[in-house]
């Protein structure tokens, strides 16, 4: 059963219903056993990000608690794009993309990461964002951590500040928010 996050803001509603979004989320996310290996309890947030509503009070909860405080939003490939392309159109900022090795054309920054079902190498542009800038980092599931600490590494080799990090929904028993050091993250719920 999917509880609210302690950090989840219960007056987060979405626009026209006025139903919390860690409600809406509980009731659209599909948990599929054993995908993509045995043993996982997979979150499937497609459904949410298929719901218009869903999908709008998602990214504002997600860039609320955060307003001011960035000048460009990441995505972590490939779902937290979805979230991060939103939120960057919602803010009127810019996107850039935390991508899986071999996808990025110049010149990158490569960290290796351990997920909760194997490893990625994640890469940056070096020259996305200005050394400086300030970046709210979006995916849609934290789980160990993995993907989140790497985006963090590149961000901070890149010479950029990560505002903080925004997820969907939080897979607290792998403690994912250990490893993100002192950077704020919001989860709008916890599973
Ligand atoms: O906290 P972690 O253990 O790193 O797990 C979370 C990551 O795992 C999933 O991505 P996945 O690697 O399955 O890639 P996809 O988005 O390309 O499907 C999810 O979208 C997060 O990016
Ligand atoms: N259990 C899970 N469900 C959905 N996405 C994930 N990413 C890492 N672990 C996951």
């Amino acid at each position: 059963m999917n509880t609210p996050a302690s950090t989840s803001p219960g007056t987060s509603l979405s626009a026209s219903a006025r139903e919390p979004v860690d409600e809406l989320i509980n009731r659209l996310l599909v948990t599929v056993e054993d995908f993509p290996e045995p043993g996982i309890h997979f979150k499937d947030l497609t459904p949410v990000f298929a719901d218009g509503r869903a999908l709008r009070a998602v990214v504002d909860a997600l860039v609320e608690p955060f307003a001011g405080t960035f000048d460009a939003v990441a995505g972590v490939e490939a779902r937290g794009f979805l979230l991060a392309a939103a939120a960057a159109y919602a803010t009127g900022t810019g996107v850039v993309t935390v991508r899986k090795a071999g996808k990025l054309p110049r010149e990158t920054y490569t960290v290796e990461g351990t997920l909760e079902y194997g490893t990625a190498t994640f890469e940056l542009h070096t020259d996305d964002l200005p050394a400086g800038s300030r970046v709210l980092v979006l995916d849609d599931v934290l789980a160990t951590g993995g993907s989140l600490s790497a985006a963090a590494e590149l961000f901070g080799r890149a010479g950029i500040t990560v505002a903080g990090f925004g997820v969907v929904l939080e897979l607290s028993e792998l403690r994912g928010r250990r490893r993100l050091g002192g950077h704020r993250v919001r989860s709008l719920i916890r599973a």
